[in-house]
């Protein structure tokens, strides 16, 4: 059964093309957090865009400095759709390997995904913010637009131990800001898309999320992301009540 904002009662829903968030606080309460009776889900569902997000993205420094290029001359010689194709889980490892540079040249994709590999980190603050959400009991996923390598994202950082990686695009065959990608989210969780948070460093995902109904904040940094949650009446405190 899908839920819907009645369920908040505290909470009025607003649209904005300027403000990111599309849900604010009634001042009579500070808290949107209720669990519903019918699912026993703890609202709001949180979705964290992951690249750039929650995990920092080698593929703008690393990557051009693996191949001993500029980034406009990786750009230059790459396909220009493979990686998309790759990302959409329409193509595998073999066929970006066979196709990543348009002129067939040899591309060393163990090379390529160890340089990756190594490049993935938690951005500063944002395992905490992590932490302190699941501990407080919000439920998380993966909203990202990444190929099958997410895997190895897993592999390095666990982040299964905060989120599940229910919206991958090469899981799914869609990419944001496509509208047909967050129509899955009530498909899949159920839940409407006004009980749920959109978290996403690219302003052009949060603003396709806002089009489709949900909160959405742009990412900046873990700090200010904190305040915003805050702000929408996340409570990101330890509670008395939480058992760790
Ligand atoms: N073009 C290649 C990229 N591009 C970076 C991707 O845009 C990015 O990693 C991904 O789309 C995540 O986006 P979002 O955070 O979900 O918006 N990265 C590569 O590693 N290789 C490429 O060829
Ligand atoms: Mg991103």
């Amino acid at each position: 059964m899908a839920l819907s904002l009645s369920n908040f009662p505290s909470i009025t829903a607003i649209k904005s093309t300027q403000n990111p968030f599309s849900v604010k606080m009634s001042p009579l309460t500070n808290n949107i957090s209720v669990s519903t009776k019918s699912t026993n889900k703890k609202l709001p569902i949180l979705l964290f865009d992951v690249m750039d997000t929650i995990v920092r993205d080698p593929f703008y420094h690393d990557v051009p400095a693996f191949f001993r290029m500029s980034m406009k001359e990786l750009l230059d010689c790459k396909h220009p759709n493979v990686w998309i194709e790759f990302e959409k889980g329409h193509i595998d490892e073999v066929e970006l390997t066979r196709n990543f540079f348009k002129d067939g040249r040899h591309c060393d994709i163990e090379g390529l995904k160890n340089c990756m590999k190594e490049g993935y980190f938690y951005i500063e603050g944002v395992e905490e913010l992590l932490h302190d959400l699941k501990r407080n009991g919000y439920e998380l996923h993966a909203f990202t637009n990444y190929p099958v390598w997410y895997q190895m994202i897993e592999e390095k950082l666990k982040l299964s131990k905060y989120l599940s990686w229910t919206f991958c695009s090469c899981v799914i065959g869609k990419r944001k800001p496509e509208a047909d990608f967050y129509s899955e989210v009530e498909k899949r969780l159920g839940v409407e898309p006004a009980n749920c948070i959109f978290i996403d460093d690219r302003l052009k995902n949060v603003d396709a999320a806002i089009e489709a109904g949900f909160s959405g904040i742009h990412f900046k940094n873990a700090e200010t992301l904190g305040k915003e949650l805050s702000l929408l009446g996340i409570n990101l405190l330890k509670d008395v009540q939480c058992a760790n």
